[in-house]
């Protein structure tokens, strides 16, 4: 059965950095997402949230052009990503940054170094500069006093906070986070909404957030696009979309493991599975 999918349509003033347009991909034989069409607009906080394992960062990776569709395209600033060519490609990633979850600091170099490291690598610029876009940058998410600190010195929600400074380092346009607030203590989570929305209009930046904790994400989006079974089942402000009730996203919303949206992975049938092996 199809999902009933509610859309509202972005404001007509909003111009979109990255259209999504009819996108499909598959995992094995398994439709991750089958026609799948969104816009990112220009300068805001779009969030994507759906039930786990239904391919948000699947969908980060295609849009970043880590991963190449089986039909469709990613739109970002007007050329089709997965049609560039090496250089083109390599211009376009380089105004994209991703911060995933795993994304973590290379352990045996201070703080300003790892915030220094894709300068050094992606530019040449000398080091004088670098040193003040790095400082700039830590004073940005408020860790200018702890520069020359390494990782294992750090709180886990500091960690992530220099993390987001590296990602910035390059001053990107678009910026992906893959779960930024998993496993923060309620304080850390605060800090890094706060964080993610103000440098999103200091720098205007138009931002990507995948998650999984609704409140935090709903608080800071301009619009919300919820995922299930390959598919956009709702999209709109976060008002709207807290108003909307559908039973697929109100299992979403309200956190309740099983419903319309499927709690198991697809599998063969079970007594089959387990009678023939
Ligand atoms: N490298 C891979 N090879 C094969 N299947 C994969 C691979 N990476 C992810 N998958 C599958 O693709 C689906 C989507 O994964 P993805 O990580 O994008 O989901 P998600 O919505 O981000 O999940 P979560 O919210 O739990 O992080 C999952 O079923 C996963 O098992």
């Amino acid at each position: 059965m199809m999902p009933e999918v509610i859309m509202e349509i972005p404001s007509q003033h909003d111009q979109a950095l990255v259209s999504v347009e009819g996108l499909t991909f598959y995992r094995g034989q398994r439709a991750i997402f089958r026609d799948l069409s969104l816009t990112i607009p220009k300068g805001k906080v779009t969030a994507i949230m759906g039930p786990s394992g239904i391919g948000k960062t699947t969908l980060l990776k295609l849009i970043g052009a880590q991963l190449t569709p089986e039909r469709g395209q990613v739109m970002f600033d007007g050329q089709n990503l997965h049609a560039l060519s090496r250089k083109g490609l390599y211009q376009a990633r380089r105004r994209i940054s991703m911060l995933f979850q795993s994304g973590a600091l290379f352990t045996d170099m201070s703080v300003f170094d790892n915030v220094a490291f894709p300068l050094r690598e992606h530019t040449k610029l000398a080091e004088p500069l670098i040193r003040r876009m790095v400082l700039m940058k830590l004073e940005a998410v408020g860790l200018r006093g702890a520069a020359s600190l390494m990782p294992s010195e750090l709180s886990g929600g500091m960690q992530r906070r220099a993390a987001l400074a590296r990602a910035i380092a390059l001053e990107p346009e678009l910026i992906l986070y893959d779960e930024p607030f998993a496993g923060q203590d309620p304080i850390s989570m605060g800090v890094l909404v706060k964080l993610i929305r103000e440098l999103g209009s200091a720098l205007n930046l138009t931002s990507v957030v995948v998650s999984h904790d609704v409140d935090e994400v709903m608080s800071i989006a301009d619009q919300v696009y919820v995922i299930a079974d390959g598919q956009v089942i709702g999209a709109g402000t976060p008002e709207t979309i807290r108003q909307l009730d559908t039973p697929q996203l109100r299992q979403f919303l309200d956190g309740a493991p099983d419903g319309p949206v499927r709690f198991h992975h697809p599998a063969e049938a079970y007594l089959e599975e387990l009678l023939t092996r």
